[in-house]
């Protein structure tokens, strides 16, 4: 029986998932009213130009281009639009106004959370964001709520869609990383301006979201190690295809101790890399997202799902509907969100991992031997050399005379190795040192190698 007075909602934005959300909230009313306890009322809708062509079939009265007005009725707020203006100042607005306030923005979360968590609690409201972080799949929660007890470890996570998809296509099809790109864009996976996606912003905000919640600190986005997928080559896929390994783009929240100064903190950083073909994430593939969380006593958890997609997104932009709801409801505070560990945000420095190092090198005796001391003097240990060597004359590839000396060729050969963990700073100058190196025509990549 519901009980309640009828809640009134508003939407800000009525783009991909807005709509979507629209459509959900109008079509499944009467079900969610028994859910909650109490009707929820779609009141309005904030939009750019009213008159604007829609795809879902939306109630045309439900349009206004009075945002802050339509704020001011509200219970529960909304915001699908996206951007840090006017998205902060409306969210500011409606917590002021005594509304409980879900957003799908990970952009405003990322640069402006403290403030927002800073004002929902002043005013004992709560600002929820399951969408901002890996679309429909329950992540925030699991964090925030059913890990709460345990202590986590580690957070390997594929977290945008777009370079998933990307990367994917090239790995699974040989498809190239322009027409991968584009195709995802059609899907309506890339944000945007898509440099968000493959240049991993968008992915250090989700990273900076996810290592808040695990680790109880606040982490700034511009803290977070970023490296996009612009520089994956058509080759490096299938070089890592034929070592047993994939390429992700990964979001990588760790709670590490600096090798140097023995400062205890925590790495946030997002880069492609490698993984196992076994490793579960492996298996994540197109659009779809996962999100690995080693925790202490849980042991290793995944989180897999659709981490993009306008109808996906709003599922999770419902649950948080609906959890507000229950709260105006039952009364009381929101759930607590604390960042009291306040750890230090260490750099990219800091982190220790495993590298995969490609040269090419002349193909002469001795090479390799030279190659291995640097590694050594460095104290990086070698797990695996791995080689083949250009004909000078055909340019097709021979395995291994290089390791044996024997080669009299003047051509080149190429050189994949990896490494066992090691620093970040001790790799780097290994890496620089052997670019020095007559004999190496070419340091062809570095790659990391993750979820060992
Ligand atoms: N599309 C997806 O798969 C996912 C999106 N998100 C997030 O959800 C939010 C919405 O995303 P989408 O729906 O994909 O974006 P979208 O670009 O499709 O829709 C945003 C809508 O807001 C409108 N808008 C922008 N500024 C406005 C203003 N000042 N007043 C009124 N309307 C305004 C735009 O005209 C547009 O219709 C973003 O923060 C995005 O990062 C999160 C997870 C997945
Ligand atoms: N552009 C994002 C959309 C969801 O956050 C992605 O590709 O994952
Ligand atoms: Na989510």
């Amino acid at each position: 029986m519901i009980a309640y007075r009828n809640l009134r909602v508003a939407l800000l934005g009525a783009g991909s998932v807005g709509a979507q959300v629209a459509t959900l909230l109008t079509e499944h009313h009467d079900e969610l009213a028994s859910r909650v306890g109490a009707g929820l009322d779609l009141i309005g809708i904030a939009v750019r130009d009213v008159d604007a062509p829609r795809t879902a079939p939306i109630d045309p009265a439900l349009f206004t281009t009075d945002a802050m007005g339509l704020i001011e009725s509200a219970d529960i707020v909304i915001e699908l639009m996206g951007g840090i203006e006017p998205a902060r100042s409306y969210i500011l607005h409606a917590l002021n106004s005594g509304a409980d306030v879900v957003t799908g923005n990970k952009a405003l979360l990322a640069a402006h959370g403290p403030e927002l968590q800073a004002a929902a609690e002043q005013v004992g409201a709560q600002v929820y964001y399951e969408a901002a972080v890996a679309g429909a799949i329950p992540i925030i929660r699991p964090l925030r709520d059913s890990l709460a007890g345990d202590r986590v470890k580690r957070i390997l996570g594929i977290v945008n869609g777009t370079t998933n998809f990307i990367l994917d296509k090239m790995d699974v099809e040989g498809d190239t990383f322009e027409n991968a790109l584009a195709v995802a864009t059609e899907l309506g996976y890339a944000e945007a301006d898509p440099t968000a996606d493959i240049e991993g912003y968008d992915a250090a905000q989700k990273a900076a979201i996810l290592a808040r919640l695990a680790f109880h600190t606040d982490v700034p986005v511009e803290a977070v190690h970023r490296e996009g997928i612009t520089q994956i080559t058509a080759a490096q896929v299938a070089q890592a295809q034929k070592a047993g390994y994939v390429v992700k783009l990964l979001a990588i929240c760790e709670r590490i101790t600096d090798p140097s100064s023995g400062i205890d903190g925590v790495s946030a950083r997002v880069y492609p890399a490698l993984i196992s073909r076994q490793h579960p994430l492996a298996a994540v593939h197109g659009g779809k997202n996962a999100v690995f969380v080693e925790a202490e006593a849980a042991g290793d958890l995944m989180f897999y799902g659709a981490g993009a997609g306008g109808i996906e997104t709003a599922s999770a932009v419902l649950g948080d509907v609906v959890s507000a709801a229950r709260r105006h409801v039952a009364g009381g505070p929101g759930v607590a969100e604390t960042t009291h560990a306040n750890l230090t945000i260490l750099p990219i420095d800091s982190v220790s991992t495993r590298y995969q190092i490609t040269l090419e090198v002349s193909d002469a005796p001795g090479v390799l031997a030279r190659i291995a001391s640097l590694f050594s003097e460095h104290g990086v240990s070698v797990e695996t050399v791995q080689q083949s060597i250009a004909s000078v004359e055909s340019g097709a590839t021979r395995p291994d005379a290089l390791a044996t000396g024997t080669s009299e060729s003047s051509g080149t050969a190429t050189l994949v190795i990896v490494t066992h963990v090691a620093s970040e700073r001790a790799l780097s100058r290994t890496v620089a040192d052997i670019a020095d190196q007559q004999v190496v025509v070419r340091v062809e990549s570095v790659l990391r190698v993750e979820g060992a």
